[in-house]
């Protein structure tokens, strides 16, 4: 692995911390917030691929699991892959390498609508599914009650499917980052 790709693969842990800067919104009706830290996870499988995107969001969750205060509200430590959140938290390690797979199988050329589907794919309904199916588990409920309270979530997860399309697709437009990135 090259210098450029190791500090790639920083710069987007440190987005995913900044973007845990900012405090989740509580729901009340689930004890898991909104947050924006999973478009971090969405941009990393959509602008460094499978291997390098998934590498940064385990560096985060290492950090985390050390005790680092990285997730939003400053939580950190282990308690944070058991708590009602932890389904999503695990689903964010395999959210870019599954975007990324995608892209480079069957979107090389960063088709936008494509692009949309495969970040909302496994960025909105392959972690809010596996968030929920963890959190009935976790919190009592049936999983069909987990599944709709979710439905809360995507309005907010599609948007920043939205903004994490148009970041990606406005760097890739620019030649020299988008050979970077190769
Ligand atoms: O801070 C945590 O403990 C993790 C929070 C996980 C929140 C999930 S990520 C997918 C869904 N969309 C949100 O805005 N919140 C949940």
């Amino acid at each position: 692995m090259k210098a450029k790709d190791i500090t790639q693969i920083a710069l987007m842990t440190a987005v995913i911390v900044i973007l845990g800067m900012f405090p989740g919104i509580p729901l009340g009706f689930i004890p898991v917030p909104i947050v924006l830290q999973n478009m971090g996870v969405m941009l990393a499988g959509a602008l460094l691929g499978p291997k390098k995107g998934t590498i940064s969001v385990a560096l985060f969750l290492i950090l985390v699991a050390i005790g680092m205060p990285f997730m939003s509200g400053g939580n950190g430590g282990i308690a944070c892959f058991m708590s009602p959140s932890a389904g999503y938290v695990i689903a964010w390690l395999f959210t870019p390498l599954l975007i990324g797979w995608a892209e480079s199988r069957f979107n090389a050329d960063h088709k936008p609508v494509l692009e949309f589907a495969f970040i909302w794919l496994f960025g909105v309904l392959f972690i809010d599914g596996v968030g929920a199916v963890w959190l009935a588990f976790a919190t009592h409920i049936t999983i069909g009650q987990s599944l709709i309270a979710n439905l809360a979530f995507i309005p907010g997860d599609s948007i920043k499917t939205v903004a994490t399309l148009l970041v990606a697709q406005a760097l890739l437009k620019n030649k020299t980052v988008a050979a970077q990135l190769q």
